[in-house]
């Protein structure tokens, strides 16, 4: 089931193009995630996707009764005021303690309800504002670098806890992302974007493809040296 179609989308802002025809579908059940160099245009996009920016062309279709889960690039909350993890779960919408329960334990945060915000630690924090994107039971589940400033360990678990949120819920996700590695290990799919998408396919495809090397250089060959020993050994691995 296709639950997001883009066509010919072109975003201006503050007078200049931003992204420009630009091409997407989005399947049920996908982890689909951008990659592009900083100010290529991804955080444009997914709040294009969530509707909190107009296009200027094209269009933007979404399976009908769609609930999207949005995980922000950063959320800034004054650290003097005391909150805690449930009543941030409950702004700027109310919910049952029973939905605020179950979506932290999707999260894998339930230890940390009664604790203050401001206490949690940045990758306890990123997964609290996963529960809060979860609280809707998402069909498509969008995340802006998601797993920023989180060290190694601390990505990788938010990861399988994403991918344990994908197969409980079904849904789609859609993610911006600059840690390759991660990315061509997670994805099912990769798009390049730069303004208008440069390529896209499976993390294979994307990282043989010049425009993907030409754009990330040495970082695109250890991504995909790390993803082809993440899915298929080598002879020589097999041997030793
Ligand atoms: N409100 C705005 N008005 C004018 N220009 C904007 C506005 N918001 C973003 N831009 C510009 O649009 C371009 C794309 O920004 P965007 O945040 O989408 O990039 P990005 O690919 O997400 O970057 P990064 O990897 O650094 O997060 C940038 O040049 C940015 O300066």
């Amino acid at each position: 089931m296709t639950l997001l179609t883009i066509e010919h989308l072109d975003v201006a802002l503050g007078g200049q193009r931003i992204l420009e025809e630009v091409h997407l579908t989005l399947e049920r059940g996908e982890i689909v995630t951008i990659v592009g160099p900083n100010g290529s245009g991804k955080t444009t996009l997914l709040r294009s996707i969530i509707g909190s920016l107009p296009p200027s062309r094209g269009s933007i279709s979404k399976a009908p009764g769609l609930t999207i889960g949005y995980v922000p690039q950063r959320l800034h909350l004054d650290a003097t005021l005391p909150m805690t993890v449930s009543r941030l779960m409950g702004l700027p919408r109310r919910h049952s303690a029973r939905e605020i329960e179950q979506a932290l334990a999707r999260a894998g945060v339930t230890e940390h309800a009664n604790r203050q915000v401001s206490d949690l630690s940045g990758g306890q924090f990123q997964r609290v504002l996963l529960a809060r994107a979860l609280l809707e039971s998402p069909g498509l589940l969008i995340l802006d670098e998601a797993t920023q400033g989180l060290d190694h360990r601390g990505t990788a678990d938010f990861y399988r806890q994403l991918e344990q949120v994908r197969q409980e819920l079904g849904c789609g996700v859609l993610m911006v992302s600059h840690e390759l590695h991660v990315v061509m290990r997670t994805s099912d799919r990769v798009i390049c974007l730069n303004r208008s998408i440069c390529c896209a396919g499976t993390p294979e495809r994307v990282a043989a493809s010049p425009e993907y090397r030409a754009m990330f250089g040495h970082d695109s060959q250890d991504a995909l040296a790390l993803y082809r020993h993440h899915h298929a050994p080598t002879p020589l691995e097999l041997s030793s």
